[in-house]
């Protein structure tokens, strides 16, 4: 039974294996807000694998035992319940893989999906001040520094401007899949989409680099918002 389920792609002495590094990453998250009310998650790309958490569960509570794992690149994209190479009984797999898978097709190694307030609310503050298709943008500020410019292309410059488009939300989740690959081609040098009114996923080529960013946004995001409450202008 063991064998059939493939338990040993999900059992491994690393810390950093895929599957003992979700549960970890996602308690981390959950004490931020990112992944609160089972909202959010993270999934890592490793070699030929995909690792997912399961759906609908408080995300900082799951297990390595609880990770779904997909052969990749996947016969089909995006992959049928049936494609997924270990599947723990009496659990499915995230809404969110399609669009971790959309991350992993443009190179990700890591992609993270957060529900902070943080980027809620500058989705409204963008739609508020400049309408449905601006995207948020931030300058003149030295965390940008923390985002690179695009693929090989560096890091971002104290002076450069950040640019991160936002999409509107639906109903359900893997129907975002359509709108963030529309973005991601709009925007080839973004690592991240914003979801009005739900939150945020943020990518990256390696685990680090993907935490990094999606901590570097959401400090700005609050700073947005919070230089916005005091009157001040984001961009110079
Ligand atoms: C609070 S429910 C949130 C979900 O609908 C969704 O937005 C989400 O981020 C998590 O989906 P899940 O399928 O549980 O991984
Ligand atoms: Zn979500």
């Amino acid at each position: 039974m063991a064998e059939t389920n493939k338990d040993h792609l999900v059992q491994s002495d690393d810390p950093d294996h895929p599957a003992n590094l979700i549960p970890r990453l996602c308690k981390q998250f959950y004490s931020l807000g990112w992944v609160t009310g089972t909202g959010g998650g993270t999934s890592i790309r490793m070699d030929e694998h995909v690792y997912i958490a399961p759906s609908g569960v408080q995300k900082e509570l799951i297990k390595p035992s609880d990770m779904f794992v997909l052969s990749y690149p996947t016969p089909k994209y995006p992959p049928s319940a049936r494609q997924y190479i270990r599947k723990p009984h009496e659990l499915k797999p995230s809404a969110c893989t399609p669009l971790f898978l959309a991350a992993f097709e443009r190179g990700a190694g890591c992609c993270i999906h957060s529900h902070s307030q943080w980027c809620v609310l500058v989705t409204l503050l963008v739609e508020k001040m400049h309408g449905k298709d601006a995207c948020f943008e931030i300058s003149n500020i030295e965390q940008i520094k923390g985002i690179p410019k695009g693929p090989g292309k560096g890091m971002l410059g104290f002076h450069d401007t950040l640019r991160v488009p936002i999409i509107e939300n639906t109903p359900f989740e893997e129907d975002l899949t359509e709108s963030l690959e529309k973005a991601m081609e709009q925007y080839p040098d973004t690592y991240a989409v914003l979801v009005r009114r739900h939150g945020i996923y943020v990518w990256g080529e390696t685990v680090a680099k993907a935490k990094t960013q999606c901590e570097s946004l959401d400090y700005l995001f609050q700073l947005a918002v919070e230089m916005h409450r005091l009157g001040l202008p984001w961009t110079i």
